[in-house]
């Protein structure tokens, strides 16, 4: 498969909304043009493009289309329109709040604007503006986290974490992607992240189109590859990190973090500011539940009885004591994760 070396995961092109088919991956390669902020919606609710901080780069994309293509006249008929457009984007994932940062900075900067023409360009160059951000905040990120993985080592990694779950480099892959820059040999151990297989379509896609030696292990076999001595480090990604330190992220990770700690291995988490929620506490926070049929079958094959019940989070929580440190564009918070992270935001 050729794959172009500047590869956006999302773009704005044209007055339209280009993405990647992430559910098309990894056997093909495909792009898809949106008009319209509903279309934007359907692709985030359905996977066609996920990952938190890629989510939060295409709602701001999907307020623009809606910016571009509203009739309104006045400022106070075109923020009506926004706000409709706000509403059905940001309903589409709860659980990343990177989505509702995203949408809020695009409407901050619609805000300031006095009429309705300014109103449009403001919401397209703010959305732009992120997804240049988003670029640079990544690999700032992945050199502060570089310094963390030694020149050998092997680093477990779940779901995806990469260029695929932002507008490029990645997070958690966008550490790997520094350590190797950085001159460091490294292996990483993907799981596979069911139920769908973010990690064995596009974590092992990825790495391997980077020339990254890469293992795929199925999620039951953490336990085992740590207890054979063959994970010196862990990376992950978050969709939402508390003040307190709790993350939120794919739904495993919470057990990858506990086995993390009964073999004495370092567990680190990367995510940008944008991911961060100082405001929420535990019982905020929605987790995603999602359609039964992604776990009683892969494609069109039943893996399962018809009818069969189905308890199908996306995400799960990791309480700070399992975890060693949280990467981020400004440095490395360590425990006590209250202090650190409050001096993230200065
Ligand atoms: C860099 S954030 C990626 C984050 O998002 C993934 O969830 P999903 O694929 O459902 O959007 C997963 O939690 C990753 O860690």
């Amino acid at each position: 498969m050729d794959i172009p070396q500047d590869l956006k995961t999302v773009e704005w092109r044209d007055g339209r909304v280009v993405m990647i088919d992430q559910t098309r991956l990894p056997g093909e390669l495909v792009f898809v043009e949106y008009e319209t902020y509903g279309q934007v919606a359907d692709a985030i609710r359905n996977l066609v493009i996920r990952g938190a901080p890629a989510i939060g780069v295409a709602g701001a994309f999907g307020l623009a289309l809606a910016a571009s293509r509203s009739t309104a006249g006045t400022v106070d008929s075109l923020m009506a329109d926004l706000c409709t457009a706000r509403d059905e984007l940001l309903g589409t994932r709860p659980t990343a709040v990177n989505l509702k940062w995203g949408l809020e900075r695009a409407l901050a900067a619609a805000e300031k604007c006095t009429d309705a023409d300014s109103m449009r360009r403001a919401v397209v160059d703010e959305s732009l503006a992120m997804a240049e951000e988003d670029v640079k905040t990544n690999k700032e990120m992945g050199k502060n986290g570089s310094g963390l993985i030694g020149d050998g080592e092997t680093v477990m990694t779940h779901c995806n974490a990469g260029a695929l779950a932002t507008v490029s480099y990645g997070t958690a892959l966008g550490v790997i992607r520094a350590t190797r820059e950085a001159g460091k040999n490294i292996r990483v151990i993907a799981t596979e992240t069911r139920p769908v297989q973010q990690g064995s379509r596009l974590t092992a896609f990825e790495l391997m189109h980077d020339g990254i030696d890469v293992r795929l292990i199925p999620d039951t076999a953490v336990g085992y590859s740590m207890a054979q001595g063959l994970v010196d480090k862990v990376v992950v990604g978050a969709d939402r990190i508390l003040g307190t330190g709790h993350v939120y992220n794919k739904i495993g990770t919470y057990q990858v973090a506990a086995m993390a700690a009964r073999h004495g291995i370092p567990f680190y988490v990367a995510a940008p500011l944008s991911t961060f929620d100082l405001d929420s506490g535990p019982e905020d926070v929605v987790i995603e539940q999602r359609k039964a049929a992604e776990v009683t079958g892969i494609g069109d094959s039943m893996t399962a009885p018809d009818g069969v019940g189905v308890i199908n989070p996306a995400f799960d929580v990791t309480p700070p004591e399992l975890i060693s440190g949280i990467i981020t564009e400004k440095g490395v918070a360590a425990p006590p994760f209250k202090e650190s992270i409050r001096a993230l935001f200065g």
